[in-house]
């Protein structure tokens, strides 16, 4: 059977402001693909990731997700995309003056959410799935950074998006955090979700080989259509 496509750039340039940042991306994912941007610090991975969330206007070429077209969409239409995205960066982003629920509650509420005892259950069945349900009444500060990480990908799960973006998620963690933030995503993705992942960290990638989109002069390359071996030590920093 024919995979979905959810993720479809058509000749789009990505810009940040009025800079161009990738010349005529052309990408194609399919449902549950598992997929890693990479490149050196500031080749563009944040911004195509900003992209696909509509952070950053398209302006140039089509594109597509999750069935919705990039091209022209309008503030007042974004939530529709949103719905159906789940974001992770590498700084957290919780909200820092709630607990964990009230974290997640916040952003069940946002989404239309109104039934406590719903919203109640939801919380516990996502920090249960990554393994902090026991963190629930706790700040955000007094969880080490593996856990926050944790917590926000509940977050990013709670409306059971149909693609999970994810910024650098391990950026800021220990190489063993790292690891288990790393089968967390994979757990999700051996569920149905499709993730794209962008990463410095070559042992996250060696840990998971898959396809692979390198940003690199300004153009994006991709594993599954340039069969050419990429040297993924050289596309990563040091860090
Ligand atoms: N808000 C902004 N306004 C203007 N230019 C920006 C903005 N954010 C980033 N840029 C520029 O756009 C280019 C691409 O940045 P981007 O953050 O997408 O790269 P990156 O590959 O994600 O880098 P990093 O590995 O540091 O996260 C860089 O030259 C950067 O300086």
């Amino acid at each position: 059977m024919e995979k979905s496509k959810v993720i479809e750039l058509v000749g789009a340039d990505i810009y940040q402001r009025e800079n161009k940042i990738l010349s005529d991306v052309n990408l194609s994912v399919n449902e549950g693909e598992f997929v890693y941007i990479i490149g050196k610090v500031g080749t563009g991975k944040t911004s195509l990731i900003k992209t696909l969330n509509a952070e950053i206007p398209l302006i140039k070429g089509l594109g597509m997700v999750a069935g919705i077209s990039l091209e022209n969409l309008k503030n007042k239409e974004v939530y529709l995309l949103r719905r159906k995205l789940g974001v992770v960066f590498q700084d957290f982003r919780l909200l820092t003056d709630r607990n964990v629920y009230e974290n997640l509650a916040f952003v069940l509420r946002a989404t239309g959410w109104t039934d406590k005892t719903k919203i109640e259950l939801r919380i516990e069945e996502v920090l249960e799935k990554v393994g902090v349900a026991d963190k629930i009444k706790k700040m955000p500060h007094l969880l080490s950074g593996g856990e926050q990480q944790r917590v926000v990908i509940a977050r990013a799960i709670l409306n059971d998006p149909l693609i999970l973006l994810a910024d650098e998620p391990t950026g800021n963690l220990d190489p063993e955090t790292s690891e288990e933030i790393l089968d967390l995503f994979i757990q999700l993705n051996e569920a149905g979700k499709t993730v794209l992942m962008s990463t410095h960290d070559y042992a996250v990638i060696a840990k998971k080989p898959t396809r692979t989109l390198v940003c690199a002069a300004g153009v994006l390359n991709d594993s599954e259509t340039n069969k050419t071996m990429v040297d993924f030590e050289s596309m990563l920093d040091a860090n």
